[in-house]
């Protein structure tokens, strides 16, 4: 310490202009400083220089919990260097994808393309002719290998799906920069009602923190897109008023992925109030089909009927049935295609309202609502195995009793009109997984 002393007081009287320092001959630290320097100041330096390289490891190598930490940090490497993932030759795949077959088709973003509803949604717009650019982030809630396969399915129909989060703005700047979306078809989320015990903070990253970073990304672009995006059946909660209405309340939440999905509602209102956005909300109720959800009930009620294992059927408090208003992916998907062809432009540009915009939202059900118990009798029938069933009494995590659709509107609006019954759209899925799980004995981790 006494030794440091003198070389810090001499470079407390090192003028702030280098270059014009002048050594003071006569003062008595001079020979300290002569003394001193060619040994402690490379010492110094050296242990700087460790401190440094090892913050800077700390930084590049430690694992992000925190997904949205994980995402600033990529978005910080994207826009200092792309990777080569974002090169020109990305860009050109991006632009390919995204082309519509003729000059009236449509150009969309599919978030959620990899998952169930959006996959089928990217097919049904290929089919017909418009662009289809999908996004998705491949996340861990179930199974990637079937993720993986339905994008293998979307890229043999000429859908490129760009692996990475609405969460990431650079990213999607770097999307609406490459491509005029006329429409963005919002289906990515953190889907199922009982998780969200489990893991609440997906919920609000995907639902809340990345609907809004997607439509800060549409405000902005130029042209604003039109946006069609998934809210779901669960925003009518304790709602008792039979068949559900557009109007009817929704006010009281029975789980968090509910009221996740109801603030995307409200968020919804905002920035078409703000921005000029056209938004069309959809609340889907329970769709099901092939390529389906292994969290769903009708998925994995098929494996653990095969498999031999019991299944729990809920019940109400007062031994009623629990009942759904199942409806297949095909009869959801001509909604959202209606919902997509019916939508008006957006209004505002660069960032700014130019006048009064659309804001929409239907319920796309089936009107049949089915207790649990039939669903798993029509299972059994077609898998010709009877299940091992246990009636309990439905679990205080966040379900419903029932749903049960009104779709007046979207039949009138949208020309929405269900054509398939349980049974029917049960029989496709099954045929679906037998061939996808049973002929191809596909390992499986959910
Ligand atoms: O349409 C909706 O609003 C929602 O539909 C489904 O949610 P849910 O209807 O709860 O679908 P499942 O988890 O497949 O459950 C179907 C029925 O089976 C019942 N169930 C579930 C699990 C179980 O072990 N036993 C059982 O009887 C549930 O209570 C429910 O009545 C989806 O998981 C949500 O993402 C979607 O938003």
């Amino acid at each position: 310490m006494t030794q440091l002393k003198p070389i810090l007081t001499h470079l407390d009287s090192i003028p702030s202009t280098p270059g014009k320092f002048k050594p003071d001959k006569s003062s008595p630290y001079n020979l300290y400083r002569l003394r001193f320097h060619p040994t402690l100041f490379p010492r110094f330096t050296l242990w700087s220089f460790f401190f440094i390289f090892f913050i800077v490891l700390l930084i590049f190598f430690s694992s992000p919990t925190n997904p949205t930490a994980g995402n600033s940090r990529r978005s910080l490497k994207n826009s200092l260097s792309p990777s080569p993932a974002l090169g020109p030759n990305w860009e050109r795949r991006v632009r390919a994808s995204a082309r519509p077959r003729s000059k009236t088709g449509f150009t969309v973003l599919v978030t959620g393309a990899a998952g169930f509803v959006g996959t089928h949604v990217s097919l049904g717009l290929k089919r017909r002719g418009d662009g289809v650019l999908g996004l998705d982030n491949f996340n861990q809630y179930y199974d990637v290998g079937l993720k993986k396969a339905r994008q293998g399915l979307l890229e043999r129909s000429g859908i490129m799906v760009v692996e990475g989060d609405i969460n990431d703005a650079v990213l999607l700047r770097k999307l609406f920069d490459a491509v005029a979306f006329t429409h963005v078809m919002h289906m990515a989320a953190q889907a199922g009602v009982r998780y969200a015990m489990q893991n609440p903070g997906s919920y609000v990253h995907s639902n809340i923190a990345g609907f809004v970073s997607l439509l800060e990304a549409c405000k902005t672009a130029n042209p604003q897109p039109s946006i069609v995006w998934a809210s779901s059946s669960s925003v009518y909660g304790l709602n008792s008023k039979v068949p559900f209405s557009e109007n009817d309340r929704t006010d009281q939440p029975a789980s968090l992925y509910a009221a996740t999905k109801k603030a995307g509602e409200e968020i919804a209102h905002t920035y078409n109030h703000i921005y000029g956005l056209s938004i069309t909300g959809l609340r889907f109720f329970t769709v099901y089909g092939p390529w389906g959800r292994p969290d769903m009930a009708y998925f994995f009620f098929t494996k653990d009927i095969l498999r031999g294992k019991e299944i729990k059927i809920f019940e109400t408090s007062d031994h009623g049935s629990v009942a759904r208003d199942f409806t297949y992916v095909d009869d959801v998907v001509k909604g959202c295609l209606a919902a997509l062809d019916t939508a008006k432009k957006s209004t505002g540009s660069g960032g700014k309202k130019k006048g009064a915009a659309q804001l929409r939202i239907y319920n796309l059900g089936n009107t049949k609502p089915m207790p649990v118990g039939r669903l798993v009798s029509i299972l059994e029938k077609l898998l010709k195995v009877k299940a091992k069933k246990k009636v309990i009494q439905m679990p205080r995590n966040g379900d419903v009793p029932f749903t049960h659709a009104n779709i007046t509107l979207a039949h009138t609006e949208l020309g929405y009109k269900p054509t398939t019954d349980l049974e029917m759209g049960l029989k496709k899925f099954v045929k679906w997984y037998v061939s996808y799980y049973g002929s191809k004995k596909k390992k499986s981790s959910w």
